[in-house]
């Protein structure tokens, strides 16, 4: 099964982002894909909360949505948008940080809130305040494919691994996380984190990654890791795609998974334990 990241760059105008996705996507299906994923906030990724106020809509008139249901249909492909950035009607005005995953039919298969929120300071000169802009979710979510299961989850929720387990044991194969993650915590963190769930979960990992700059005229450009990446159950790197945006495809083999788990059950030996007493 030949499943397609698309490394991006988003800006903040929603339009521009659409236009980019579409021609990848058309790109990744040329190149034999079946599975497409997008990182988060696909659509529009801004320094500035007036700004993002201004060009989100809420899902039902969001344009990009529908524009790549019409995409994954027209080609017969399954499409996880890591997250589209959409207005809720919550009385803080808070956004939702949605993924979708697209049917070949077009039909929207599933949806997920983002639940953990990058409420950070990475260093003294960088802060993050996820919470004051978006809206955390509050449900796990799996999905039925017609070649695995896949569990949603996105980029700060890497940090959080009972939400993996808890999704493997739900029987996930696959589990993505479409991310934007920040430079100086993508150095030290990224990799080892999703090695570590690959290997606690006997999942393959799926990572498409925002990456670089991100052209903005509303303060100061975000900068992302990029390095979108995949994993096999056993821990391997199959995909490490550096920080050029493109389309970047790899094959699947999901016999991997029942291999993985039978050399090391340990996702079957829970136990339960009292303590530590405090
Ligand atoms: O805010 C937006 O527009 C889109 N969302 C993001 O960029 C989010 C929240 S700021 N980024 C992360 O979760 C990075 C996590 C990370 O870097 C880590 O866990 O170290």
């Amino acid at each position: 099964m030949r499943a397609a990241l698309l490394q991006l760059t988003s800006g903040d105008d929603p339009q521009d982002n659409l236009t980019q996705v579409l021609g990848m996507v058309r790109q990744a299906v040329d190149q034999g894909a079946r599975l497409v994923l997008t990182p988060e906030v696909t659509n529009c990724l801004s320094p500035d909360g007036d700004h993002q106020r201004a060009v989100l809509r809420s899902e039902s008139d969001d344009p990009t949505l529908p524009a790549l249901q019409r995409a994954a249909a027209d080609a017969g492909i399954w499409l996880l948008i890591g997250s589209l950035a959409l207005k809720t009607d919550d009385a803080d005005g808070r956004f939702a940080n949605r993924s979708f995953l697209i049917a070949p039919d077009g039909r929207i298969a599933a949806r997920y809130d983002k639940i953990h929120m990058f409420d950070v300071q990475v260093s003294e000169s960088e802060t993050y305040r996820e919470s004051k802009r978006f809206r955390p979710g509050d449900r796990a979510v799996v999905a039925q494919t017609d070649f695995a299961t896949l569990g949603l989850t996105i980029c700060y929720d890497i940090r959080f691994p009972h939400l993996y387990r808890m999704l493997a044991q739900a029987g996930a194969q696959i589990l993505t996380v479409p991310a934007a993650f920040s430079p100086v915590t993508g150095a030290a963190h990224w990799e080892p984190l999703l090695r570590a769930r690959a290997i606690e979960t006997g999942c393959f990992i799926l990572a498409p990654a925002q990456t670089g700059t991100h052209p903005t005229r509303h303060g100061t450009p975000r900068r992302t890791h990029g390095h979108s990446m995949v994993v096999a159950p056993w821990g391997e790197v199959l995909l490490d795609a550096g920080t050029k945006p493109g389309v970047y495809t790899v094959d699947l083999d999901f016999a991997q998974v029942a291999d993985a788990r039978a050399r090391v059950p340990s996702l079957n030996h829970d136990r339960q334990f009292g303590g530590p007493d405090v």
